[in-house]
């Protein structure tokens, strides 16, 4: 039975009150913060770095902090990230000139490693490191902005991925970002993923909890049929 993950992206919280924002979607029963940085050169806009992730840790954020790098070069900031709390550290292969080095360096500071694939990178620039990541994230829209569509061949992708971690029976989370909403989870789910970043669907709702609740029973309900 897969150990479904939710991870409200904090791009669509409210940055001007974070840490109270971000405690208040961990009370509702979100399970990981996925912590979204952007560098206006990899992806079109600008986001937030170590010293945030740092400001949640202070605040008594103790949850998993699930860092999505959307940067290029990664290397630098990636002990940075490690001291300010990060748990997870992901990244796009192509904003490294060494993803195996970057995935060692990633794990030597003692976080646990990913690789990022935005919707037209094929599953094959995966799979020589399929043995070095503890997370696979699959884009469901073009990085940079939250409240975008899920684009729909992104399940077809989810279910080769499934399949070949599978196969090779890995321990790999298969993450996927963007575009989750109420309406959509359960196919994600369906089609073999078992980490699910949500945004715009979690910030925007009126009630967090109420939105989880949901989410987490769509997950349930796949989970039976
Ligand atoms: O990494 C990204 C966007 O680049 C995501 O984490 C989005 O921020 C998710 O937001 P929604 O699509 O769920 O609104
Ligand atoms: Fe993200």
């Amino acid at each position: 039975m897969p150990d479904y993950l939710i991870a409200p992206s904090i791009l669509s919280a409210d940055f001007a009150r974070l840490g109270e924002d971000v405690s208040n979607v961990l009370d509702a029963g979100a399970d990981v913060v996925h912590f979204d940085v952007m560098d206006n050169h990899f992806v079109p806009n600008l986001t937030v770095g170590p010293m945030v992730c740092k400001s949640l840790r202070n605040y008594g954020i103790s949850a998993v902090i699930d860092v999505h790098l959307m940067i290029e070069p990664v290397d630098a900031l990636i002990p940075p990230f490690a001291n300010a709390g990060a748990d997870i550290i992901t990244f796009h292969p192509e904003a490294s000139q060494d993803v195996a080095a970057t995935l060692a360096l990633i794990k030597e500071n003692g976080c646990k490693a990913g690789l990022v694939l935005n919707p037209s990178t094929p599953l094959e620039q995966a799979i020589p490191f399929l043995t070095q990541i503890d997370v696979l994230l699959l884009m469901s829209v073009n990085p940079g902005f939250g409240g975008q569509s899920f684009i729909p061949a992104t399940l077809d992708k989810i279910r080769q991925a499934r399949a070949l971690i599978d196969k090779q029976q890995l321990s790999i989370k298969l993450e996927v970002d963007g575009g989750i909403n109420l309406d959509n989870i359960s196919d994600v789910a369906a089609a073999g993923a078992d980490m699910f970043v949500a945004g715009s669907a979690i910030f925007a709702s009126k009630d967090y909890r109420k939105t989880i609740t949901q989410m987490r029973s769509a997950l349930t309900q796949h989970e039976n049929s």
